[in-house]
């Protein structure tokens, strides 16, 4: 009799499962408990919630996880509609969020926060990234000098070996702009610290999500990932800076740096009830600025030199247009008005790498009716930006690298609404600005001191050769880089 009434509450749950998801928007076909989880699971990983084959599902695609239901959308109309709901633009809730990412099982910091929490913390560090020139040197300065010592080293290997390795090239110098605009010190590239550093921000953009945080019971009794140990590691270094910064800070100076800033909005809101501003606060909205600011900015910069060694024509326009209007004046985020040429081959290489190709995960707090579809409450939901991207409709020809896309008759920039590499909506990146300069003064520093070209002893340079995780990353590869003369 046992097993009858367990076969039966077996077929029952069985068929209100199938009952629920056919209730809802279509997608890729899935079963009770594990539902469509090999999608990412597969070889091409996270790469199947964009691939186009979700498209003959409509603008949004249902997909489900276990016990997670999530909604991929790849129309553009209904994302930048649906992005800009209040009830869109919260974040989903995991152990590791809460416990490592987070303190004593509080969500801190911008990414994964959500509500007031987030509005005030995101809205603190818009309004000071935007003068990120601290005490004694102008943001610009700072990723001048990065990318200067940069080319130096390139160019020396360049000359030792006659060719250059392209691998997380970028990663040391942009993390260094970052840290000098968190902390006002610059990292040693050579030293072990700084290798430790790098290491760990790897660690943690090579880690695939865990489905087993989402199980809040078992998962406190589970060992800790490696990933997530480098993330409690990386907070222990910015914790460690932090009080560095306290034992000297002094109120009523100018501040020197991001955690200055930060100190002071601490001490102003000493003794209120509500404040959010503490200094493990602190601690992950920094690590938010290295988390969500050093990939991205490197790996798209890493996309500029495998694409300029490809396209060498567009590098000289772009050198042309450097020698005539700037010469040898260091480039400054202020040029991006007159080198309109350069500024679009910057989109164009944004465009086409699509470094980011989804937006985050953000979740719904109450269900929502669209277009005659239901995403319930509760729902993870994300956008195809690669998609919006690669649209023939507003980029015709889409795989072809052609900046001049991006220019008008006159020679004005005009970008297509489709053009969303940060995102939009409520939650669209806080860092975009700061990421314009450095990859805007990284690209035509590096135009305007050397020439990037293929190296004749490898195979043909191509851009399908990447892989794609949260970021998507060109397979290592080597080009020669030569210096211009002045
Ligand atoms: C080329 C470089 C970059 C690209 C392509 C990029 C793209 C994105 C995208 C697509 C999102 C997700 C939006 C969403 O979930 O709806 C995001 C979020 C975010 N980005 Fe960026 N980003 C870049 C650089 C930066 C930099 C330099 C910083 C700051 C130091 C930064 C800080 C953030 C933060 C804090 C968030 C979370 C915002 C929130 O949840 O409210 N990003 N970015």
């Amino acid at each position: 009799m046992w097993t009858a009434l367990l076969v039966t509450a077996l077929i029952l749950s069985v068929v209100r499962y199938y009952r629920t998801i056919w209730s809802l928007c279509p997608g890729p076909p899935s079963i009770p408990i594990l539902g469509a989880i090999y999608l990412i699971f597969n070889s091409e990983g996270p790469k199947a919630l964009i691939d186009k084959s979700l498209l003959k599902y409509g603008d949004i695609a249902r997909i489900e996880f276990g016990m997670l239901r999530l909604y991929v959308v790849n129309g553009f109309e209904m994302a930048k509609e649906l992005f800009n709901k209040d009830c869109t633009s919260h974040r989903p809730t995991t152990w590791y969020q809460r416990e490592i990412k987070g303190f004593h099982g509080q969500v801190l910091g911008i990414i994964e926060a959500s509500g007031q929490p987030w509005v005030e913390q995101r809205r603190f560090g818009l309004k000071n990234l935007k003068d990120f020139g601290f005490g004694r040197k102008s943001l610009d300065l700072v990723i001048q000098e990065e990318a200067d010592l940069l080319i130096q080293s390139l160019l020396r290997e360049n000359q030792e070996k006659n060719e250059v390795l392209i691998a997380n090239t970028f990663n040391a110098p942009i993390v260094n702009a970052l840290w000098q605009i968190v902390a006002s010190n610059r990292l040693d590239p050579h030293d072990e610290a700084t290798k430790d550093i790098m290491e760990k921000l790897e660690l943690h953009f090579k880690s695939r999500m865990e489905i087993i945080d989402f199980a809040p019971l078992i998962r406190p009794y589970l060992p800790i990932s490696k990933s997530s140990q480098a993330i409690l590691e990386l907070k222990e270094i910015i914790r460690k800076e932090i009080l560095t910064h306290e034992q000297d800070f002094d109120p009523n100076a100018p501040p020197r740096d991001f955690i200055d800033t930060y100190l002071t909005e601490i001490k102003r809101t000493e003794g209120s009830p509500v404040t959010n501003f503490h200094r493990e606060q602190l601690v992950t909205v920094c690590l938010d600025f290295f988390l969500a600011g050093s990939e991205t900015t490197s790996t798209t910069l890493t996309w500029s030199v495998i694409l300029m060694a490809i396209h060498p024509e567009i590098q000289e326009k772009c050198y042309q247009e450097i020698h005539q209007t700037i010469g040898s004046h260091p480039p400054m985020t202020a040029h991006l008005k007159d080198l309109t040429y350069c500024h679009a081959t910057m989109l164009e290489v944004q465009r086409i790498s699509a470094t980011v190709p989804a937006t985050l995960p953000h979740i719904t707090t109450e269900e929502i009716r669209m277009d005659g579809y239901v995403i319930p409450k509760d729902s993870l939901i994300l956008a195809n930006l690669r998609l919006f991207l690669h649209d023939a409709k507003a980029f015709p020809n889409p795989k072809e690298f052609n900046p001049s896309r991006f220019l008008d008759d006159n020679g004005k920039i005009v970008k297509p609404d489709q053009f969303v590499p940060f995102g939009f909506g409520k939650r669209i990146c806080m860092g975009e600005s700061l990421a314009k300069s450095e990859l805007f003064i990284f690209l035509t520093s590096f135009i305007q001191k050397t020439r990037i070209g293929a190296s004749k002893s490898r195979e043909p340079l191509d851009i399908a050769n990447h892989t794609v995780g949260m970021t998507c990353i060109p397979d290592p590869f080597y080009v020669v880089m030569e210096p211009r003369k002045s």
